[in-house]
């Protein structure tokens, strides 16, 4: 048994300063679980998200963290269990449907159409919530807020790794979502470039997004996750705040065990 070079990254953070508002959750997952096959990728996981808190999915190689997510984002559809979000039930809503009432996710491969300028990429998904002027304004002050004003006429072949990870979220935020997940943005980033990606992420929680984010890199998803779930083998290894979660037995025993990450 070697131990995880993610180890010391998992006690060395500093926790979210803002913490998120109490009140009833939008997003709640009642004892989901999927099986594939003989495999159960998830099993009997609950969970809530409530406007402005960010819930961080973490566990070794093959938890079971994608699949949650993708039950949660309806590209999976759960062997049992339920979801709702805004108090009604979505369980066996498909992905657009419920990217339309407010649930919207990045992949963890941003796609953009490349010879469309950065701009054009973000109007695609803000026409699809407004119209002329309207969709136009939405779409600049979405660049605004991830800071790629100044590239909006840039074609976005030619934005780096950092700038078309922000793009992905623009054309995220362009949807006005009130659930956000995150597969992934940060993880490839740069020093510099996963510190703005991090000051991103607070300021959309403390403007009252809820937010869901599965990241390999523990010390980012620990400092920015207000509530954090872990899982091994699709089960429920622990949860509560970062700080409780990063200290308990059995999250350490995964993360010293686990050889392949
Ligand atoms: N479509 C599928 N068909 C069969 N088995 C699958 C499928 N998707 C995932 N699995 C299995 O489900 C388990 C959980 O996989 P999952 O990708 O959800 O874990 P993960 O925590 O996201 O892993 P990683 O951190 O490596 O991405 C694994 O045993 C995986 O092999």
């Amino acid at each position: 048994m070697t131990a995880s070079p993610q180890l010391p990254e998992l006690t060395e953070f500093e926790g979210r300063p803002v913490h998120a508002p109490e009140g009833p959750p939008l997003l709640t997952a009642e004892n989901i679980t999927v099986r594939f096959g003989g495999v159960v990728a998830v099993k009997d996981i609950s969970l809530s998200v409530r406007p402005g808190e960010i819930l961080g999915l973490i566990g070794p190689n093959g938890a079971g963290k994608t699949t949650l997510f993708n039950a949660l984002t309806g590209f999976v559809r759960p062997t049992s269990g339920r979801v709702t979000f805004a108090g009604r039930d979505i369980t066996h809503i498909q992905p657009q449907g419920r990217a339309k009432m407010g649930m919207a996710r990045t992949f963890q491969v941003e796609r953009p159409f490349e010879d469309l300028s950065v701009l054009e990429n973000v109007l695609v998904a803000a026409f699809l919530k407004r119209r002329g002027r309207g969709a136009e304004d939405h779409a600049y002050a979405v660049l605004e807020r991830v800071g790629l004003a100044d590239r909006a006429f840039q074609p976005a072949s030619q934005l780096n790794l950092a700038r078309r990870r922000r793009l992905e979220l623009a054309k995220v935020l362009a949807l006005e979502p009130k659930v956000l997940f995150l597969d992934e943005s940060i993880a490839g980033l740069n020093p510099p470039g996963q510190q703005e990606m991090v000051a991103l992420i607070r300021s959309l929680a403390e403007s009252g997004l809820g937010i869901v984010m599965v990241e390999h890199i523990m010390h980012v998803i620990m400092s920015l996750s207000d509530h954090v779930i872990c899982m091994a083998f699709g089960e429920l290894l622990a949860e509560g705040d970062p700080h409780a979660v990063a200290a308990h037995p059995d999250v350490i025993r995964a993360y010293l065990g686990d050889d392949n990450d």
